[in-house]
């Protein structure tokens, strides 16, 4: 069963000072998860004065080249398995009364580090230097006033993903609970935090595995001897990053996401998981309902004088030369409540992405932030239709490769989701690669997990399928 620390790690702006209070117990074993000691997010109203709003969760265990030649039957089974058990146990704690998407979120990242299959926390692989040097990220739509924070260059936190938390929580205290208003860590000072406020700590040698410890020395070997690239596109290890999106009960989207990195990157390396924007993203806005849907939401600000000058603009520039008389503007009808005035209520929107893939790609498109800002300036556009215009097949970040694609990793990878729009949550996720290891909770609660696009192994690509099927 997965443990979160103590109590005094869980409450944050609405509590401060019985942050400050139980701030003395943090050294104190670690206590379990229920739904007395969950986070409460400044925004969360009781559940029964909103509209019902069905918590979702999707969680990932990577992209990349996950193919029949390189995941075998056998392989296939456990990692469905284990997919399935830490959904299960995620989907239980978020079906609690008063269940956050941050702890659950926190709940299911923390069970996928401690699983060896994936390429986090125990099973992370290794720089090329024999060394591994873990990343993560979480970030909430709405809620806390950080609302995301990343890690980097971790080597001693048992479960990166508690840290960001914790980041992100004492983030509502002024000086930040110790660790001020940032947003991005990295390094020994943070872990020195994390020692102090109770996570647990390990030696390095807990996160070796043999099998990611023989892929470091295989591609150094393949290396060496000028066959790199032939190693990456036969046997390129799938990626494996992990991941959790999470719409619960308040309306609150939250994305976290952990990483080893890529197999033999440069010690230092810093890759798109904890890039805010690129591996990972959560954002709110409020659709004016009023407005037709097909209507920009944002409008030019206005134009300056030397901007109309430019475009030839000199009736627009005298009328900035002459002393006006301000008009009267009169109040705005949308400064009255919506039932006097007639208008419809806003429209809430929220969105979170997790993803996996090569980071480096990621970044150079500011893959998640991009696809948010996709789905939310243009018309009509649905979080799926965007994340697959990103990410999907012949998408943004295949075509970022171009000649390139198909002959090293560049461009690989796919993007996990939640959409919320007024009250409808919906799950997304697209790849432009073999597979990735994915599973959710469907509208009606039923819990589904793919690796390939069908839900069996034959279906699955053959060799490098890189575009899936
Ligand atoms: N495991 C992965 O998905 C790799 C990660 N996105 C990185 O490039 O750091």
């Amino acid at each position: 069963m997965n443990n979160f620390p103590s109590k005094s790690l869980h409450n944050a702006a609405p509590r401060q000072k019985e942050h400050e209070n139980q701030k003395q117990e943090t050294t104190k074993s670690h206590l379990q998860q229920d739904s007395e000691t969950m986070s409460t997010p400044s925004n969360a109203a009781a559940p029964s004065s909103q509209p019902i709003i069905k918590p979702r969760i999707i969680i990932h265990g990577g992209a990349g080249n996950i193919t029949r030649s390189t995941l075998n039957p056998a392989q296939y089974e456990s990692y469905k398995t284990s997919l399935r058990t830490i959904l299960a146990s995620s989907a239980d704690l978020l079906s609690k009364p008063g269940a956050t998407a941050l702890d659950v979120a926190t709940h299911a990242v923390s069970m996928l580090e401690d699983d060896p299959h994936y390429n986090s926390g125990k099973g992370a692989v290794f720089t090329r230097a024999g060394t591994q040097e873990l990343e993560c990220s979480i970030m909430v739509s709405s809620g806390y006033r950080k609302r995301g924070v990343s890690c980097m260059l971790l080597r001693h936190v048992k479960n990166p993903i508690k840290l960001a938390r914790e980041l992100l929580i004492r983030g509502e205290e002024d000086d930040g609970g110790g660790a001020k208003d940032h947003c991005e860590y990295s390094g020994p000072y943070i872990e020195a935090l994390a020692e102090k406020w109770g996570l647990e700590i390990v030696d390095t040698s807990y996160f070796f595995t043999q099998k990611k410890w023989d892929e470091h020395m295989k591609g150094l070997e393949k290396e060496k001897a000028g066959k790199g690239e032939e190693w990456e596109m036969k046997n390129y290890i799938p990626l494996g990053t992990c991941g959790a999106v999470v719409l619960d009960s308040f309306g609150t989207v939250c994305a976290a996401t952990s990483t080893g990195g890529l197999t033999n990157k440069i010690p230092g390396r810093i890759g798109d998981t904890p890039t805010m924007g690129a591996g990972y993203w959560a954002e709110e806005w409020f659709e004016d309902a009023s407005q037709p849907r097909t209507q920009m939401l944002y409008q030019a600000p206005p134009s300056s004088s030397l901007n109309k000058l430019s475009r030839g603009d000199i009736p627009g520039l005298l009328t900035d030369c002459l002393p006006i008389t301000p008009p009267r503007i009169p109040t705005p009808a949308s400064t009255l409540p919506n039932h006097i005035n007639n208008k419809p209520s806003p429209i809430r929107h929220a969105v979170g992405m997790s993803s996996s893939g090569n980071g480096d790609t990621f970044v150079r498109m500011v893959a998640a932030r991009t696809v948010a800002a996709k789905s939310r300036f243009t018309p009509n556009t649905s979080l799926s239709k965007a994340l697959s215009w990103m990410t999907g097949p012949n998408g943004e970040l295949q075509k970022s490769a171009g000649d390139r694609w198909g002959k090293v990793h560049e461009g690989v990878g796919g993007i996990i989701g939640i959409e919320l729009v007024g009250t409808k949550g919906t799950v997304v996720c697209n790849y432009n690669c073999g597979g990735m290891y994915r599973a959710w909770t469907e509208e009606d609660g039923d819990q589904k997990c793919l690796i390939f696009r069908d839900d069996n192994y034959e279906s699955g690509p053959e060799g490098w399928g890189v575009l899936g099927k």
